[in-house]
Order: structure tokens, then C-alpha cells, then sequence
């Protein structure tokens, strides 16, 4: 774990959660803490409850008990992109910087720039790759420079250097104090976390990493 950085108080705490869609119980009393400075991995089967859990993080989804504690602005890549087909990747931008309230979309370019996809600005987004589709997916949840980010596998179809950009923002991000959460498939990812949360029969089995 980081040193906590007075810039970035933020924080996510998430206890007791349970959540059941009709009779299909899929979270039973998961908690989770990820404070400041610290990057957290979250791995599980097929249909064990990630994305579900990731919902309830960000306030997205209500659970049926348990609380979840937010602290700080927070920035969510969903599992699937949501985006107007019809838009082009600058009028996403510009939509998101209305919403944001950002007086620039400084942060917005450079990450266009370090996600390798700054030549598609005017692309329409029924236009874009898969790959490119995810970049501008990933890019929503971070142009507002979130102090909590909570990443559902937010690097589907990156080409290999591109992934290896996002864990070195990742990284990078963490390091400056901000709280993040990935759910990951990844066994190559594990380095890069300070801790993974086994999701298993809707509990999650956290093991500290040494990085
Ligand atoms: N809106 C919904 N209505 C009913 N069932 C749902 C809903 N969302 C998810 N489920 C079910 O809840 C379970 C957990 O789904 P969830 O998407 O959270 O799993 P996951 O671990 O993220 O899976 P994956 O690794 O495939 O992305 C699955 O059985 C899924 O079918």
C-alpha cells in the first residue's frame, strides 16, 4: 500500500453487500476497501458477480443490504461502452466536458494522445474499432481526472502497447494518491495491484500483494 497523499482523499468502503436478481443470489455480504493510493484487482468466473459489484460501487445499481462509502469524484468505464453511435469521438468529448463541467478538455486530449487514438476525433463512433470504441469508453471515465476510479475490464481489445500505456497511467495514477479498482481476467495484471479480491460465491477473498 501507498502513503496517503493529502490531494486525493479518496476512497471507496464497501461492507455487508449483498444483491439478488429475482431469486439468482449473486452478492452474499461482500466488502471491500480500496483507500487512497492503492490500486485493487478484482477477479472472479464468469457471472460471479464483478460487474455487479462494480455497479453497486458507483452508486449505478442499489444493493438489497450492506453500504458503500464514496469519497471524492469518481470515474466509471462500464464492462460495455455507452455511446450515441451517431456521435463523433469530439462530440463525446465535448458532451462529457458540459457534464463534467471542465473549463478545458486539456486532460481529454492528452489522454487521446497516450491512449493512442488522437487521430480519431472526427470519427463517428458506429465507425470506430472495437479497440478504439474501449479507448474512448476508458477516456470518459478519466477526463475529469476522478479521484476514484472503478475500471470494468477497461482494456478489452487494446493492442498490446496501448495496454501497457494504461498500466503505466494506472500506475501512475495510484502512485499520485487516487483509489482505483479493476476487474481483470489478466493473471499478467496481478503486478500491478496491491491487492486482489477473489470473488467467490458472492464474498471477496482479498489477498495483499507484495508489487
Ligand atoms: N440486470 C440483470 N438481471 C438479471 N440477472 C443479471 C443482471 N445482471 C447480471 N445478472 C446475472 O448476475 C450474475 C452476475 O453477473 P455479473 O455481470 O455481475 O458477473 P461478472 O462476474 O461481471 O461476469 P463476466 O465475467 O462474465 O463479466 C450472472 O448470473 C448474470 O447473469
Amino acid at each position: 500500500m501507498r502513503t496517503e497523499s493529502p490531494r486525493h482523499q479518496s476512497r471507496l468502503r464497501i461492507s455487508g453487500v449483498w444483491k439478488a436478481y429475482g431469486r439468482r443470489q449473486v452478492l452474499r455480504g461482500a466488502d471491500l476497501d480500496v483507500p487512497p493510493g492503492t490500486l485493487v484487482g478484482v477477479v472472479g468466473e464468469n457471472g460471479a458477480g464483478k460487474s455487479t459489484l462494480l455497479r453497486i460501487a458507483v452508486g449505478q445499481l442499489p444493493p438489497d443490504r450492506g453500504t458503500v462509502v464514496r469519497t471524492g469524484a469518481v470515474g466509471y468505464c462500464p464492462q460495455h461502452a455507452v455511446l450515441n453511435d451517431s456521435f463523433t469521438v469530439m462530440q463525446h468529448l465535448r458532451l462529457f466536458q458540459v457534464a463534467y463541467r471542465l473549463p478545458t478538455l486539456a486532460r481529454a486530449h492528452e489522454l487521446m494522445e497516450l491512449l493512442a487514438f488522437a487521430d480519431c476525433g472526427r470519427q463517428r463512433s458506429e465507425e470506430l474499432s472495437g479497440g478504439t470504441r474501449q479507448k474512448l469508453n476508458l477516456l470518459l471515465a478519466l477526463m475529469h481526472d476522478p479521484h476514484l476510479l472503478v475500471l470494468d475490464e477497461p482494456y478489452q481489445g487494446f493492442d498490446w502497447d496501448t495496454h501497457q500505456r494504461f498500466w503505466a497511467l494506472a500506475d501512475r495514477l495510484r502512485d499520485e494518491g487516487r483509489s482505483i479498482v479493476v476487474v481483470s481476467h489478466l493473471l499478467h495484471d496481478l503486478r500491478h495491484f496491491d491487492a486482489v479480491g477473489h470473488l467467490r460465491e458472492g464474498r471477496l477473498d482479498i489477498e495483499e500483494l507484495t508489487r
